[in-house]
């Protein structure tokens, strides 16, 4: 298998160049060059396997011939070896037609770890094998950056930076990052937005020369390894519906905000996994969601939301799902990002309206809906959601058709976002991880949201 990029200028790389470029020189996105299609004989197969097998499974139509298939499995291993649950993302079943796929039983509690526990494992085997010096830049809303450092701190060869927007993460999220020690790990807070983090990171990414001199590799969902291994659950939550008996089409719902979640499930789906519906779910910040049912995407203003994590107004993987739509006319997708770049805004119609509206549902959630959304689960199931993951309910409940069976994907768990579940008086407890955090010391250097500030930063950090 060979990566290629959205906008069409980087030749045919291999999978771990494609990991180790994460965003394309061209400043694309790397995809693969064909998706590969599976039929109901390897579903078939495949429907009994553990998470690190269906995981193995996966990955082994993407790397090529770059990993043996041996050493897949035993990264798969290693990596769901330190979750909670022994099903990895389990899937728990409310009522008739409605479920949750637990995405949060990973070392920080959050979604972000089913991949980055994977890919921080990857990161260290392919800098053992290649002598490949890692240095990892990334910008988070507060969950992939825990999650990212989580998944490499201490770890030789390896150092990281992470970007987080200054006070705009909830306390826990903070914490997760800033207590952490190791010497291999920097937290920047940056007086700005995500999205001014996130411009920061893809500029610094973009400068091709500074990019190579400092050996800068990413974790966000740019690196197309990230939204591979997201595409597990998908498969594994399908199959734990049936193996309960499940009947009816399956539809996920899914709180979005860098569009790398529901991409994810979009692949899948165009492997072959019987997907009935997508239902995307925004929070305020809905540039997403305007885009699906008027086929505008053009930022709005920024809102703060009881959903933190998904206050993004630029998506970054919206353009790999622009490549798909215009039929891999990596030509247009780059002729479509000039045009945003330029004039912030892109506009879709007709035949491609209609093609996009067939691919997603869509539904923006208020932020009262989202807190009713926690009140009335919790009344009717006495179930805990967090506030992203209520949005995602939120839009399930909206959208709702019969006859279909809705999994919403629960994307962190509420301890993260207890700040927002406490405004409906919940009881709320900490785990002990997440406890033990408010006892320890924070380090983080604050920032001006410039790239000259960052830049400054990265070239001591990593030098
Ligand atoms: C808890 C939580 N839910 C949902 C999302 C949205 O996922 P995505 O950015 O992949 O659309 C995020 C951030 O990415 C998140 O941290
Ligand atoms: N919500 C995310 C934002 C970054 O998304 P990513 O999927 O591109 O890493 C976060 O928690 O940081």
């Amino acid at each position: 298998m060979k990566y290629m990029s959205t906008r069409g200028q980087v030749p045919p790389i291999g999978f771990t160049e494609a990991v180790l470029m994460g965003l394309a020189d061209d400043g694309g996105l790397l995809v693969p060059e064909h998706i590969p299609q599976l039929d109901g004989a390897i579903l078939k197969q495949w429907q009994n396997l553990s998470y690190p097998e269906l995981a193995a499974e996966v990955f082994s139509l993407f790397t090529g011939d770059d990993i043996p298939r041996e050493d897949l499995k035993q990264l798969a291993e290693n990596s769901y070896a330190t979750f909670r649950h022994e099903d990895v993302t389990p899937v728990r079943k409310l009522d008739d037609r409605r479920y949750v796929l637990e995405l949060f039983h990973g070392p920080t509690f959050a979604f972000k770890d089913v991949a980055l526990q994977f890919l921080g494992n990857l990161y260290s085997y392919i800098s053992q094998k290649t002598n490949s010096i890692i240095h990892i830049l990334g910008a988070t809303s507060g969950d992939t950056g825990a999650s990212a450092i989580e998944g490499v701190r201490g770890k030789a060869g390896i150092r990281i930076c992470i970007l987080h927007p200054h006070q705009r993460v909830s306390k826990v999220q903070e914490l997760q990052m800033t207590t952490v020690d190791d010497e291999n790990v920097l937290n920047l807070a940056v007086k700005g937005t995500f999205d001014d983090c996130q411009r920061i990171i893809k500029e610094l990414f973009a400068d091709v020369p500074f990019k190579q001199q400092y050996h800068l590799r990413a974790i966000n969902s740019i690196n197309i390894a990230r939204v591979l291994a997201q595409t597990v659950y998908y498969f594994y939550a399908y199959f734990q519906l049936r193996k309960q008996g499940e009947e009816a089409p399956v539809s996920f719902s899914v709180p979005t905000g860098n569009f790398g979640d529901i991409f994810a499930g979009y692949l899948a789906k165009r492997m072959g996994l019987p997907v009935q519906r997508l239902i995307l779910a925004t929070n305020e910040n809905n540039i997403l969601a305007r885009f699906v049912n008027e086929g505008v995407y053009e930022p709005g203003s920024f809102r703060e939301t009881y959903s933190p994590s998904m206050d993004i107004q630029v998506a970054s993987n919206f353009e790999r799902y622009l490549f798909y739509l215009y039929g891999e006319d990596s030509r247009q997708t780059a002729e479509w990002m000039e045009q945003f770049k330029r004039e912030g805004r892109i506009a879709v119609a007709g035949e491609k309206l209609d093609q996009v509206q067939r691919d997603f549902a869509a539904y923006s959630v208020g932020n009262e809906e989202c807190l009713d959304a926690i009140s009335a689960y919790h009344a009717q199931y006495a179930y805990l959601l967090d506030p992203h993951t209520a949005c995602g309910a939120a839009a399930a409940d909206k959208l709702a058709q019969d006859g279909e069976a809705a999994v919403v994907l629960s994307t962190a768990h509420p301890a993260k976002f207890n700040e927002a579940i406490e405004r409906r008086g919940l009881p709320q407890t900490f785990p002990d991880p997440i406890q033990a955090l408010f006892d320890k010391p924070q380090r983080q250097t604050v920032v001006d949201s410039t790239n000259e500030e960052v830049k400054k930063q990265l070239v001591s950090f990593f030098q």
